[in-house]
């Protein structure tokens, strides 16, 4: 296929736990997204392959060689808490990601906006910057932290960038698109930790559910979260309350036609764990308590603009009811008390995307070129290319 690369496209890519959200600058949604997965197996007797190296596996063809069950393939996550945790596996899948999915014959035409966690070191980036320019020879690149990106999805550049991911939470105020390092606060309560909450709440079916492989199986867990799991705005309330769904509402078809009833106890317990991490055995603050905390470390002169723009991103920000117990409960607990009228949540459609549909906007203004660092000037400043990853990521 002939690539539809053009050397003035940015490749934009978030690094997700879950998934790696991959597309072109100025594009409206991340063109492919891949799970977070890579498969190895051994190739014997290979004369390509004399060391007998394992292959790697990425994308559709990891998925097809799983569900073939041809090949015993081993399954790892490359990316692990929002960092690369296999640079090794990781540059392959790049690569794939880029000769495979994108369909570009030429990497060094090609400017890359790298996406991840805001409390990712610049030592850390800088090993990630050897990969790129070193192992895949691309032209530029830009890191830019994932929440700066996700208030930017909403055409703002200050207000409180509230990030609820798979594995993180970040909570971090951003003034003038930087964002205010010493009043970050995360959580790994997130996606991940209420998918597992929602599995042990299901063992009641594990009859029904066991059947499936465990790719399966996991696939049925995240869709009855993310299509029928609601935040409580009452949960003692709602806990105790009778089921006033209708058999339609409360009834999921599992892939063998089988059918199983989501109760409001199923419903809007995992869920919980964002509130009170006690139900999931954690002790970690609630939501709302890390939102104020956050705001309460600026200056008073910032609260104000915080209070009144907080941006919601990423997976978990979808769950339904979300945004009222927020209000609710950050009206209870704010010092001093708050009115609703003085905070607002800024909750696109497209949040589940907010810091690649992010990285999409800023790769296609003109100052993409004067931020990012391009192979030329990394290749001739040896000695600082350490300073230059300092002064140039975001
Ligand atoms: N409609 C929904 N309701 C609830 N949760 C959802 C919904 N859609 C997606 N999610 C969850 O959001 C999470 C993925 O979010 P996201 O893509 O922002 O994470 P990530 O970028 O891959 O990971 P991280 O930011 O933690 O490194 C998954 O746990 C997924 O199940």
């Amino acid at each position: 296929m002939e690539s539809e690369y053009d050397q003035k496209d940015i490749v934009v890519i978030d690094n997700g736990t879950d998934t790696i959200k991959v597309g072109i600058s100025g594009e409206d949604y991340p063109r492919l997204i891949y799970d977070n997965k890579c498969g190895s197996h051994s190739v014997q007797n290979d004369n390509d392959n004399p060391n007998n190296k394992p292959q790697l596996l990425f994308g559709q063809d990891l998925k097809k060689v799983v569900k073939e069950k041809k090949l015993n393939v081993q399954l790892s996550n490359p990316i692990k808490d929002g960092k690369i945790d296999n640079v090794e596996s990781m540059k392959e899948f790049w690569q794939y990601i880029l000769e495979d999915g994108l369909q570009i014959s030429e990497l060094q035409q090609v400017n890359l906006l790298i996406i991840d966690q805001v409390k990712n070191s610049k030592e850390y980036k800088s090993k990630l910057a050897e990969v790129f320019f070193d192992y895949l020879k691309v032209q530029s690149v830009l890191f830019m932290n994932s929440a700066s990106l996700s208030l930017f999805s909403t055409g703002l550049v200050s207000g409180l960038s509230i990030e609820l991911g798979h594995a993180v939470n970040t909570i971090v105020p951003i003034y003038q698109g930087f964002p205010i390092m010493h009043a970050l606060e995360f959580s790994h309560i997130s996606g991940a930790e209420i998918t597992q909450c929602l599995e042990n709440d299901l063992r009641c079916y594990e009859t029904l559910i066991d059947k499936f492989s465990e790719e399966e199986k996991q696939w049925i867990i995240k869709d009855i979260k993310e299509n029928m799991c609601y935040i409580a705005s009452d949960y003692e309330m709602q806990m105790q309350s009778e089921d006033n769904f209708t058999e339609e509402e409360r009834s999921y078809e599992l892939p063998d036609e089988q059918v199983i009833q989501i109760t409001p106890q199923i419903r809007y317990h995992c869920s919980e764990a964002l509130f009170n991490s006690a139900i999931i055995n954690k002790n970690s603050s609630s939501l709302p308590q890390m939102i104020v905390n956050s705001i309460q470390r600026c200056d008073k002169e910032l609260r104000q603009e915080l209070l009144a723009n907080m941006v919601l991103g990423g997976g978990t920000s979808m769950f339904q009811g979300l945004i009222s117990r927020l209000q609710d409960d950050i009206c209870q607990i704010y010092p001093g008390g708050a009115m609703r009228s003085e905070f607002n949540f800024v909750a696109d459609f497209q949040r589940k995307y907010s810091a690649w549909i992010g990285g999409s906007m800023l790769g296609s203004l003109k100052t993409f070129q004067s931020l990012a660092i391009n192979k030329q000037e990394y290749e001739e400043n040896p000695e600082g290319k350490m300073s230059l990853i300092h002064k140039r990521t975001f």
